[in-house]
């Protein structure tokens, strides 16, 4: 089991530039780096164009042979299940090792998601998309329940979202089977961090993870302050104070409550529930207000056109 803090990870290992031809040593693919998408705890992740063609992928070199292995084996395993009603969770293409002077860096290929972070998202359109991303991130954890998976690093970083609020989850090197312990987890959307629950996953793990998700893109200092208490004091009744304290989490608190006592039956009920709440809320028109001037403006027009029709008529 990994944990990792919420800071940014650092790391020694330098990037490769981009116009590096990556050859693999076993399957002989050939991709060219356009730049770096991101760097993790686990690998770091290029842009990449298939040699001879247009197609571009992300390229993940893991920092550690067997880590990645663990990935690529949830990946084909999701593959595997893949499912025609379900949404396309299978996005693995390639699996090789690559030479880098006297090293072998293993790798693979995977489809290239376009979007940006869930908060980047949220800073850039605002808190109101929360809705719809928010909606389609308990569908793609859906398709994964029914599997049999849960998905255990649910943060922020994890969630791309596209211009359109359509939302991809990325790295799957936490992804468990239901039952098994969580691999991998960050320590403010951990239920064990909250003395919430344990560490085996199942469903609710990631909806209290979804539910701290949401709780930190719309009240981030409020969360950082609850999570920054002494360990063995921490629990969910701070969460639940942040949400009656917060005016913007307040019209999610009845979801966002059910979510971090593992209340749902099932993730489809968590999204019909989600689904509900959203299309009840109300819809903030900007009201504007006519401005003083023109209010004055409009009076004095008003009386000289009583004036005009008073002489005109006298
Ligand atoms: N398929 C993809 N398409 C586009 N960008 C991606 C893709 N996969 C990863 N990235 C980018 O690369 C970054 C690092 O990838 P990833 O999260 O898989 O690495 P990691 O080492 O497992 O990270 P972490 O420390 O968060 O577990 C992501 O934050 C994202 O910006």
């Amino acid at each position: 089991m990994k944990e990792k803090g919420c800071s940014v990870t650092t790391s020694y290992r330098t990037s490769i530039p981009a116009g590096t031809l990556v050859t693999g040593r076993w399957r002989g693919g050939r991709y060219l780096v356009q730049r770096l998408l991101g760097q993790g705890a686990n690998g770091i992740v290029y842009l990449v164009q298939q040699a001879g063609t247009r197609n571009l992928y992300a390229l993940k070199m893991g920092y550690d042979a067997l880590d990645l292995q663990s990935e690529i084996n949830v990946l084909k395993a999701l593959q595997g299940q893949h499912n025609a009603e379900d949404r396309d969770l299978s996005y693995l293409v390639e699996v090789d090792d690559f030479t880098l002077g006297d090293r072998e860096i293993p790798f693979y290929v995977m489809r290239y998601v376009k979007g940006e972070p869930l908060s980047k998202f949220l800073t850039r359109r605002g808190g109101q998309w929360l809705d719809l991303a928010g909606l389609n991130l308990l569908k793609q954890l859906a398709a994964l329940h029914k599997g049999g998976w849960v998905f255990g690093d649910l943060k922020p970083d994890n969630v791309l979202v596209s211009a359109y609020g359509d939302v991809e989850l990325i790295d799957y090197g936490g992804v468990s089977q239901n039952g098994r312990s969580v691999k991998q987890f960050t320590e403010w959307y951990d239920r064990g961090f909250w003395n919430a629950g344990g560490r085996t996953a199942d469903a609710a793990y990631d909806w209290f993870s979804f539910a701290v998700v949401c709780i930190h893109m719309l009240a981030e200092s409020r969360l950082k302050t609850a999570a920054n208490q002494l360990p063995q004091t921490r629990s969910t009744a701070d969460l639940v104070q942040i949400m009656n304290q917060e005016p913007r989490l307040r019209p999610y608190s009845n979801w966002l409550k059910k979510a971090i006592s593992g209340g749902f039956e099932h993730t489809d009920e968590a999204y019909e529930m989600w689904k509900r709440m959203i299309s009840r809320k109300p819809v903030r028109h900007s009201v504007r207000r006519t401005p003083g001037w023109l209010k004055s403006a409009f009076a004095i027009s008003l009386f000289l056109l009583v004036c005009a029709i008073y002489l005109t008529l006298r």
